[in-house]
């Protein structure tokens, strides 16, 4: 039950992310607006929490930061219409789906999976477990996200191109979805480059004074 999600991290079994949710950050990197939602995946040793740095492997110089709200799974979920997939989620958390770009370009440019990229250590830095009951999927939330107190990204939830309850239904269809699973939604616009030194501090509000606020140190 939604309980044992507060510790999603550690029965997570796939972070399943989604790419160029929102039409501005598929324009800003010169991608065109998906048809379908584009999945890949994270392993779970991407996570990492506060108060652990997000560490940069040694031979990249050209990581971004991506802000992105993050469904968790409670119940297992199979095939589920659009309309069941909401009783299928947990809870929410705030997430940011660290990507190395100049990789990602090169393996993009050759058709290769993007994995290394994005799925390296601490490339899934996460916020704590926010109950299902905090956050009403028909309510938009905003998303920011600061590098050294200066404001690179903000968007609102309402402008995903899949709502969460397509993504699941979607996903679903192909992939189970397990207790625990973790659903990365996309990123707004504002990527940008982060280097050794800098502070990340990413925040998530909406409706019923909902709240939430995070930081990491890059290393
Ligand atoms: O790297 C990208 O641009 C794809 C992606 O993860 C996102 O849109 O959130
Ligand atoms: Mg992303």
């Amino acid at each position: 039950m939604a309980d044992s999600l507060k510790n999603f991290r550690s029965i997570c079994k796939k972070i399943i992310a989604v790419g160029r949710n929102y039409s501005e950050h598929a324009s800003e990197l010169g991608n065109t607006v998906p048809t379908k939602p584009i999945i890949f995946m994270k392993p779970t040793t991407a996570f990492v929490t506060e108060p652990n740095d997000i560490r940069i492997p040694a031979d990249w110089d050209e990581l971004h930061h991506e802000v992105e709200f993050g469904v968790i799974i409670d119940k297992q979920c199979q095939n589920v219409s659009k309309e069941e997939a909401e009783a299928s989620i947990g809870g929410y958390c705030l997430a940011l789906d660290m990507t190395e770009r100049n990789l990602q370009n090169e393996l993009k440019d050759q058709g290769l999976p993007w994995l290394l990229s994005k799925g390296f250590d601490t490339s899934c830095p996460c916020g704590d477990f926010i109950p299902k009951e905090k956050i009403s999927l028909s309510s938009s939330v905003n998303l920011w996200l600061n590098v050294n107190g200066n404001r690179k990204q903000s968007g609102h939830t309402r402008d995903m191109i899949f709502s969460v309850p397509d993504l699941i239904a979607y996903i679903s269809k192909y992939i189970t979805l397990e207790h625990g699973d973790l659903i990365l939604t996309g990123t707004p616009a504002g990527v940008g480059p982060v280097r050794r030194g800098d502070l990340i501090e990413a925040g998530m509000e909406g409706e019923h004074d909902l709240k939430y606020l995070m930081k990491f140190n890059v290393a």
